[in-house]
């Protein structure tokens, strides 16, 4: 049996939380032969529950920080800002004092990208590569998508980007995805072999998939983000191998973003490292949607920055 991890997830009361639980402790994330927290004989975790931030995050390893005002019909999730980023404020300090300085960090409270920055900014002796925002969710989607409109399974589309913002703004990228049909492996935009489609309605499709899901349900995605948040997780620990997968990460400059801002970008993991996928070509198309995304993270963080200095 591996040495036993800590494993915090915040809102553990709410709609995800009751998903991601159950996954955590049947060893989806951190593997089946993998303690959290304590042993116990049925499940691999054995529960603290509390509402003492210096008590939740004592010595963490991984942190799923699910906590946070979900948004309803007709608002954007960067209205969400005012409410939820001093919750990430409070969370971020306490994790400074109390928390492993290698803690695994996914922001999942919306808005995520901007959360996520922010508890790393109040966190600093924990290093900014930690803490990560999640965009699994729409690169879930955005496979979904493909795979249906091509009669494949989802597991048969690899490398779809999500750049940019969880939000309206992002850009899902299937220009170096690829798909693999009875046995061969092609290019998705040459299998598809339908330009206006991916630029327009697939685009659309998941950027506003979170807001079709609220309209339908009048609740947020939560199995669906529970499933993604582990999903996350995993290939954190667990590495990814030659495949990319996309997941907000504080921007180093790369693809010409702003240094800081929690950009989401392709990613390849490896020892329980993330390092942006380097190289690939932009062409115009995708500059631009590139920078709108940027641009709103941009107004994002200068607005939160702003609410937690009032
Ligand atoms: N990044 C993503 O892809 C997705 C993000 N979300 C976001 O995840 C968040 C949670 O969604 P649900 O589980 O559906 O919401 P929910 O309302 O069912 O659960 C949230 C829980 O957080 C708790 N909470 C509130 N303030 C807290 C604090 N300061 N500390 C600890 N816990 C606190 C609440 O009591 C509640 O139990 C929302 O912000 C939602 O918008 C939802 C789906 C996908
Ligand atoms: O849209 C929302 O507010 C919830 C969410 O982040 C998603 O489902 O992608």
């Amino acid at each position: 049996m591996a040495e036993t991890l800590k494993v915090v997830v915040t809102g553990a009361a709410g709609q995800i939380a009751y998903s991601l639980l159950f996954s955590v402790a049947k060893g989806d994330v951190f593997g089946k032969d993998q303690n959290c927290c304590k042993s116990c004989p049925l499940f691999l975790l054995d529960i603290v529950a509390t509402d003492d931030p210096m008590v939740a995050f004592k010595d963490a390893d991984a942190a799923f920080m699910v906590g946070a005002m979900p948004r309803r019909e007709g608002m954007e999730r960067k209205d969400l800002l005012k409410a939820n980023v001093k919750i990430f404020k409070a969370q971020g300090q306490a994790m400074d004092q109390v928390s492993k300085k290698n803690v695994k960090v996914i922001v999942v409270g919306n808005p995520a990208n901007t959360n996520a920055c922010i508890l790393s900014k109040y966190a600093p002796s924990i290093p900014k590569a930690n803490f990560t925002c999640m965009t699994r969710l729409d690169q879930n989607r955005a496979q979904a998508q493909i795979a249906a409109k091509l009669g494949v399974g989802n597991d048969q589309v690899s490398n779809v980007i999500i750049w940019g913002n969880h939000s309206s703004t992002q850009f899902p990228d299937v220009a170096h995805a690829s798909v693999t049909i009875q046995g061969k492996t092609v290019p998705v935009p040459e299998a598809v072999k339908d330009d206006s489609y991916l630029k327009n309605e697939f685009i659309k499709t998941v950027q506003q998939r979170g807001a079709a899901v609220i309209k339908a349900r009048k609740l947020s995605s939560a199995m669906s983000a529970a499933k993604a948040a582990c999903d996350h997780m995993r290939d954190w620990f667990c590495g990814t191998g030659d495949k990319w997968v996309s997941m907000g990460v504080i921007s180093d400059g790369s693809y010409g973003i702003r240094e800081g801002l929690m950009y989401s970008y392709p990613v390849r993991i490896q020892d329980k490292t993330w390092s942006i996928v380097q190289g690939l070509t932009i062409n115009e198309f995708a500059r631009e949607k590139m920078d709108a995304t940027a641009a709103e993270l941009s107004e994002e963080l200068d607005a939160a920055m702003a609410e937690c200095e009032a």
